[in-house]
C-alpha cells in the first residue's frame, strides 16, 4: 500500500484514540477535596488533559523505525511535542525530549552506528527509517523520508529543513522541534550541571536552542528543577515579547523572563531608581568611540573592579569590632577579644548584618544576667544607663547601608576615572543608580544580608551574552545552583562594547574548568545564501570574527544595493514595500543608522500613507508588520525582508564597530535584503 495512505490510516487511528481519551477525561469530574492522593491523581489527569489538547491538532511530526541490537523487532516510534500512551499504557506518541527521540535528531544517515543514552546506559541498534511528517489541523499533508535503510543518499533532511526555512512567515520566534539539527540537539541535551558557553553566528538558532533546552531540562529533571526558579535574561522587553510564544508552545510555563537591569533593580532592598541612560546609550551607539573610552567604561564590570570591591568588603568586616572594650557602666565589661571571637568565630558563617544582630542579642543576654544581682530599683537605673551606652555602640558597629558603603568605596577608588567617579556619586546622592553599578550593589547587599539559599536559581539562560560583563556573570554564578548555565551570544554582534566582552574566556575563567563546555555554531539558518555571503563580506572588511557564518544552502533573491538621493530614497522604499507585499512578505524592517533618522523616515512614510511602527526597544508588545528602527535595536530580531537606509561612508566608516553593526542589520533578513545609500557608499559594502 502507498506510504501516504498507510500514514493517513495510522493518523486517523491515533486521532481517534486521542479523542476517546480526551472525552473520558473531560467527563471525569474534577476533584476539589483535601485528600492528598486524590489531589495527585487529579493533577495527573489535568496534565493528561493538557497533553491531549496539545496533541489533538498535530499529534506528531516524525517517525523513526529503530531496531535495538539483539532484538528481533523493529520499533516504530512516532515523535511529537508531548508523549501520549494508549489505553493499555503502551507509548502511542513519544515526547521529543525522551532519550530515544534524540536518535531522530542525531542520526544523520549513512552507515554510522546508531545509539542513544538511556537511563540504563548506551543503547545501540539500527535505524531503518527516519521520516518527517507534516500534519496540519489533523490532516496529513506531507511525508518526507530523510533516511531509508538500504537506499542511498536521500538527503531528505535538508530538503525538509529548506522547505521549513523558506515557508517561515511568522514575525515572532517559533519552535523548531521538527527540524532540530544534530549540533543543536547536542546543546539542548547537554548535562544540566555545566556552564555551557555557546558562540554562534547570526541566525544559528542560539535563542531558539536555549528555549528548547529549558523545555528539555524541565522534562528530564522534573523531580529536581522548578520552572519558577529558572530564568532567562534577554536584552530588552521588546525581545522578550518577540520570543514569548516558544515556551508555551513547548508546554513550558512559569519561567522568569526579564532583562538583567529590571531583575537587579527589583532585588535591591534600598529604594533606588535606575537611570536608563537613554541619551548616553544612544550617543554611544550613534557615534564612534576610542579604545580608551571603551576600556574605561568597561572597568566597573571587570573582575578587577569586583576584586577591589571584595577587598573593601573584607576590610570593612575586619574592622567591624571597634578597638576598645565595651564598658557598660559597672554592670559588665566585654573585652575586645571576647567581642572579636563572637563576631569572627562564633557567628562567622552568617552575613554581616546577621552577625551584628546576633552579637547584639548576646550582649543583651549578658547584660540581663549581670543585672540579676542588682536590687529591682537599682536594676532599673543601671539598665537605663547601660541601654544608652549599648545604643551608641550599636550605631558604630557596621554603620553603613549598601548604598552608603558603595558611595564610600567609589569615592576612595583610585583606579576609577575622575569623570566616572563624579557621575556615579552624583547619581547615588539622588538615590539613582546606573546599570554598571547594579552588580556591585547586589554584591554588597549579599555580603550584608546574605543570599536566601531557597531562592537560588536552578538554571540561568543569558542571551546576547557578549553584552554582559564578567562581573554580572560572576554575580549570577553566586546565585545559581551547580553552575547550571546556558550562556549564548556572538562576538561578531558585540556592538555594546562599552559593557561587553571581546572573548569568551572572560566568562569561562569564572567557572570550574571541568564543568565549562564551549560550543561553536557556524551554520546559519535564518537567511538565504546570498544574504549571508553579503553580510560575511561586510563583517570581514574591518573585523576578524571567531568564525564565519555558513549558510544552509537556501538560495533566494540577490541583495540589492542602490544609490539614491534623500528625496529618491522615499520613493525607492515605497516601491520596495509594494514589491515585498506582492511577494507576500508581511514582516519588514527598515533599519536606519540613528533614532532621529528612524523618526524622520516614519514621518515621511506617514505623509505618503505608509504606516510603520517605530520601535525603541522598550515596547512590551511586538506585532510584526512594518517596523522602523535604528539598526542597533534590531539585534536578536528577524524580518522576512530588511531595507537598510543611508549606508553611506559617513554613517558606516570602516571600523570594527560599524562592520559589526552593519552585519547585525544585514543578518536580520530572512529572504530579502536591500541596502540604500546617499552619496558615497560605505566601504564596508561588498
Ligand atoms: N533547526 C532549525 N530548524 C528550523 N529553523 C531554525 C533552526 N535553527 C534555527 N532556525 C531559525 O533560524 C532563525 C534564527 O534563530 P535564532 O533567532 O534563535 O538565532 P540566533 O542565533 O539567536 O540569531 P541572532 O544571533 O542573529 O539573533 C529563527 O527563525 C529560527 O526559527
Amino acid at each position: 500500500m502507498d506510504e501516504h495512505i498507510k500514514e493517513e490510516r495510522r493518523l486517523f487511528d491515533v486521532l481517534r484514540q486521542i479523542a476517546e481519551q480526551s472525552q473520558k477525561l473531560e467527563t471525569t469530574e474534577r476533584y476539589v477535596g483535601d485528600d492528598i492522593t486524590e489531589q495527585v491523581l487529579e493533577e495527573m489527569r489535568e496534565k493528561n488533559r493538557q497533553h491531549l489538547k496539545t496533541a489533538e491538532k498535530e499529534p506528531y511530526f516524525a517517525r523513526l523505525d529503530f531496531q535495538e541490537d539483539l532484538s528481533p523487532e523493529i520499533e516504530r516510534l512516532y515523535i511529537g511535542k508531548v508523549g501520549i500512551a494508549d489505553s493499555s499504557g503502551e507509548p502511542l506518541i513519544i515526547d521529543w525530549r525522551a532519550p530515544i527521540s534524540s536518535l531522530f535528531y542525531s542520526f544523520t544517515g549513512g552507515d554510522e552506528p546508531a545509539y542513544y543514552e538511556s537511563p540504563e546506559g548506551l543503547i545501540e541498534g539500527t535505524v531503518h527509517l527516519k521520516r518527517n511528517i507534516v500534519i496540519r489541523q489533523q490532516q496529513l499533508q506531507r511525508i518526507v523520508d530523510a533516511y531509508v535503510k538500504g537506499k542511498a543518499d536521500l538527503s531528505g533532511v535538508d530538503e525538509f529543513l529548506l522547505h521549513r526555512l523558506s515557508e517561515r512567515t511568522s514575525s515572532r520566534l517559533q519552535d523548531i522541534v521538527s527540524t532540530i539539527q544534530a549540533e543543536q540537539n547536542a546543546i539542548i541535551r547537554a548535562p544540566k550541571n555545566n556552564a555551557l558557553i555557546i558562540q554562534g553566528v547570526a541566525g544559528s538558532g542560539k535563542t531558539t536552542i536555549a528555549l528548547h533546552r529549558l523545555a528539555y531540562l524541565i522534562y528530564e529533571h522534573q523531580d529536581r528543577l522548578r520552572s519558577e526558579r529558572m530564568i532567562i535574561f534577554a536584552p530588552s522587553t521588546l525581545f522578550l515579547d518577540y520570543i514569548a510564544d516558544v515556551l508555551p508552545e513547548l508546554g513550558v510555563g512559569n519561567i522568569q523572563q526579564t532583562t538583567f537591569n529590571d531583575w537587579a533593580i527589583h532585588q535591591l532592598e534600598e529604594p533606588v531608581t535606575l537611570d536608563q541612560q537613554t541619551a548616553f546609550k544612544r550617543s554611544w551607539l550613534e557615534t564612534t568611540s576610542t579604545r580608551e573610552a571603551i576600556d574605561s567604561l568597561r572597568y566597573k564590570g571587570s573582575r578587577q573592579f569586583k576584586e577591589q570591591l571584595k577587598k573593601a568588603l573584607d576590610a570593612y568586616e575586619a574592622q567591624a569590632i571597634p578597638e576598645r572594650p565595651l564598658i557598660l557602666g559597672d554592670v559588665l565589661t566585654l573585652s575586645i577579644a571576647t567581642l572579636q571571637s563572637w563576631f569572627n568565630t562564633d557567628y562567622k558563617s552568617y552575613p554581616l548584618l546577621k552577625r551584628k544582630e546576633r552579637m547584639m542579642n548576646r550582649i543583651k543576654n549578658e547584660i540581663d544576667n549581670a543585672l540579676k544581682s542588682y536590687a529591682p530599683k537599682e536594676r532599673q537605673v543601671q539598665k537605663k544607663k547601660v541601654t544608652q551606652t549599648l545604643r551608641t555602640y550599636t550605631k558604630k558597629l557596621l554603620p553603613l547601608s549598601p548604598v552608603a558603603f558603595y558611595k564610600q568605596f567609589i569615592s576612595a577608588h583610585p583606579q576609577l576615572a575622575q569623570k566616572q567617579k563624579e557621575q556615579t556619586l552624583k547619581h547615588l546622592e539622588q538615590s539613582s543608580v546606573q546599570a554598571d553599578d547594579l552588580p556591585s550593589l547586589l554584591m554588597i547587599q549579599h555580603t550584608f544580608y546574605g543570599i536566601d539559599k531557597g531562592q537560588k536559581f536552578h538554571h540561568v539562560v543569558v542571551d546576547e551574552a557578549q553584552d554582559f560583563s564578567p562581573f554580572q556573570i560572576d554575580l549570577l554564578k553566586q546565585l545559581t545552583l551547580n553552575q547550571s548555565f546556558t550562556i549564548l551570544g556572538d562576538l561578531s554582534q558585540g556592538i555594546h562594547d562599552y559593557k561587553g566582552i571581546d572573548q569568551w574566556e572572560a566568562f569561562s575563567d569564572l567557572f570550574d574548568p571541568t564543568r565549562v563546555k564551549l560550543f561553536k555554531l557556524e551554520k546559519s539558518y535564518r537567511s538565504t545564501t546570498e544574504i549571508i555571503a553579503f553580510a560575511n563580506t561586510v563583517l570581514a572588511k574591518a573585523y576578524q570574527p571567531v568564525c564565519m557564518a555558513e549558510p544552509v544552502f537556501r538560495s533566494g533573491e540577490a541583495v540589492t544595493v542602490i544609490s539614491c538621493s534623500s528625496t529618491e530614497q522615499l520613493k525607492h522604499i515605497q516601491q520596495k514595500l509594494i514589491y515585498l507585499t506582492e511577494k507576500g512578505y508581511h514582516s519588514v524592517g527598515i533599519l536606519t543608522r540613528t533614532q532621529l533618522e528612524a523618526e524622520e523616515l516614519q514621518r515621511q512614510l506617514k505623509s505618503i500613507g505608509v504606516d510603520g511602527a517605530m520601535l525603541t526597544g522598550e515596547e512590551d508588545n511586538y506585532d510584526g508588520g512594518l517596523s522602523i528602527l535604528p539598526m542597533y535595536l534590531s539585534k536578536g530580531l528577524e524580518f522576512e525582508a530588511v531595507i537598510i537606509t543611508n549606508a553611506n561612508v559617513e554613517n558606516f566608516p570602516t571600523d570594527a564597530f560599524h562592520s559589526k553593526l552593519l552585519y547585525v542589520g544585514c543578518t536580520r533578513a530572512l529572504h530579502n535584503l536591500s541596502v540604500l545609500y546617499q552619496g558615497q557608499p560605505s566601504l564596508l559594502l561588498p
